[in-house]
């Protein structure tokens, strides 16, 4: 293993799966830190935890379990990859997790560049944008769990953390990668923010960090890395291999995410059969796992089963019983619903929303995921065993029809 990864989520982790391999690196997602050691061909591991949310302390822990384990496969670099909307709270877990892993691997430098731009994703001036909105206007600023309200990301990082925070501008990038070796070794502060606008700036930033031992940022970052390894002679001519599934498909969605809420009504106003889950219902136990997976087993196409809501049924709903205690329901609720519509004989499986993600594959018990081919930007198809194919859709990724592009994908 060359790259070691450590996701704060599944879909995350898995959208960074994806860069990884379109660029030709062979790659597996481990759900949460293997206790066995890794296939001999795996050239990047994605340890992904569901640590985006936790207690400050537990991310951390979790995060440097995770480095042991990467590092006794023998990887060369690491890579700390959060969302592309850089989702966490004035407490953590970015700072906290960056400052961890950065001392435990004693490097003297560290960068944060969540750009994705392929998704919309961009910083400038240290300010993250989403399309041509910041990020604190982009619809992130009502996120149930992670409300991002300032998208100066030097000062949001700078609340998480003891260390300082600098700042490479975009002039900089465009100069190329020595510009961006020698800005990086001038700076007076271990943590870096880096503008990127375009994919060639990633990759420009991806040879300038070759010999960096530790990276952090959304899945973009990691553009450039797979050529640095090629270069090297590192990696293995053969690439990645994928083969789909026929069978059952069914979709759950627990993200409240403007892009997912539009690929729900797209899926409805398509005719596709739809099930809205009441988080209220939920919460009295009136409506159950044994409820929507006898209702989902029973439909034609492609079902879907989904909680899904504007902001403002969010926060009602957050305010009655909790934010912790809603979202723990939900996500044991969905989770025990993949775990009997697999038992049931679903075969190709599509979640949305990264908590939700995560608790769905815990939920299945799956302890590796290899990375399969594009279905969206950042959203790959992901094969988890012998007869299930899984799709994880960030929140506020995919096209609008992304429920039945996903089901089609997974198939071929
Ligand atoms: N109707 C709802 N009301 C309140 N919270 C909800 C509702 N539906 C889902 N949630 C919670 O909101 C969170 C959404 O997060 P997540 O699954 O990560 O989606 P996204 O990727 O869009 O951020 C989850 O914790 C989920 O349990
Ligand atoms: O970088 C991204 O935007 C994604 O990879 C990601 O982490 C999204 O997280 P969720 O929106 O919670 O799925």
């Amino acid at each position: 293993m060359l790259l070691g990864c450590i996701g704060d989520d599944f879909t995350g982790s898995s959208d960074l799966g994806n860069t990884l391999v379109k660029a030709g690196m062979r790659v597996v997602q481990y759900s949460g830190t293997p206790i066995m050691p890794a296939a001999p061909d795996v050239e990047a591991g994605i340890v992904a935890l569901k640590s985006r949310t936790m207690p400050v302390a537990d991310a951390v822990r979790l995060s440097l379990e995770a480095l042991d384990w990467l590092r006794a496969q023998g990887c060369r670099q690491f890579l700390f990859k959060y969302c592309s909307t850089f989702d966490s709270t004035p407490q953590g877990n970015i700072g906290p997790v960056a400052e961890a892993l950065a001392d435990a691997l004693n490097a003297d430098r560290v960068i944060f560049c969540p750009a994705f731009p392929a998704t919309g994703r961009t910083i400038y001036q240290g300010h993250l944008f989403v399309g041509d909105r910041l990020l604190s206007e982009s619809g992130m600023e009502n996120h149930p769990l992670t409300p991002m309200t300032d998208p100066d990301l030097r000062r949001w990082l700078s609340r998480q953390t003891r260390e300082g925070v600098g700042h490479i501008p975009a002039a900089t990038v465009w100069q190329g990668p020595d510009a961006v070796r020698a800005a990086l070794s001038a700076q007076p502060h271990r943590f870096v923010v880096t503008d990127a606008i375009r994919d060639e700036d990633l990759v420009v930033l991806g040879q300038a960090v070759a010999d960096q031992a530790l990276l952090t940022g959304g899945s973009g970052i990691a553009l450039g890395l797979p050529a640095n390894f090629r270069a090297r002679g590192l990696l293995s001519a053969e690439g990645p291999h994928w083969h789909g599934q026929p069978g059952p498909v069914a979709a759950l969605s627990g993200s409240c995410s403007r892009a997912t809420r539009g690929q729900v009504a797209r899926h409805i106003a398509d005719g596709n059969p739809a099930m809205e889950i009441d988080p209220e219902a939920v919460m009295a136990g009136t409506m159950t796992a044994r409820h929507a997976t006898d209702w989902a087993l029973s439909q034609d196409g492609l079902p879907l089963v989904y909680s899904s809501a504007d902001p403002d049924d969010v926060r009602a709903v957050q305010q009655r019983h909790g934010t912790e205690a809603v979202a723990a329901r939900l996500d044991s609720f969905f989770a025990e619903t993949a775990r009997l519509l697999v038992a049931g004989g679903v075969t190709r499986l599509i979640t949305a929303g990264g908590e939700t993600s995560g608790a769905v594959v815990e939920g299945l018990s799956v302890a590796s995921l290899e990375i399969g081919p594009e279905i969206d930007p950042g959203v790959p198809a992901i094969r988890a065993g012998d007869a299930l194919v899984l799709a994880l859709k960030s929140g506020n990724f995919g096209a609008e029809n992304f429920f039945a592009k996903a089901a089609e994908r997974l198939a071929g």
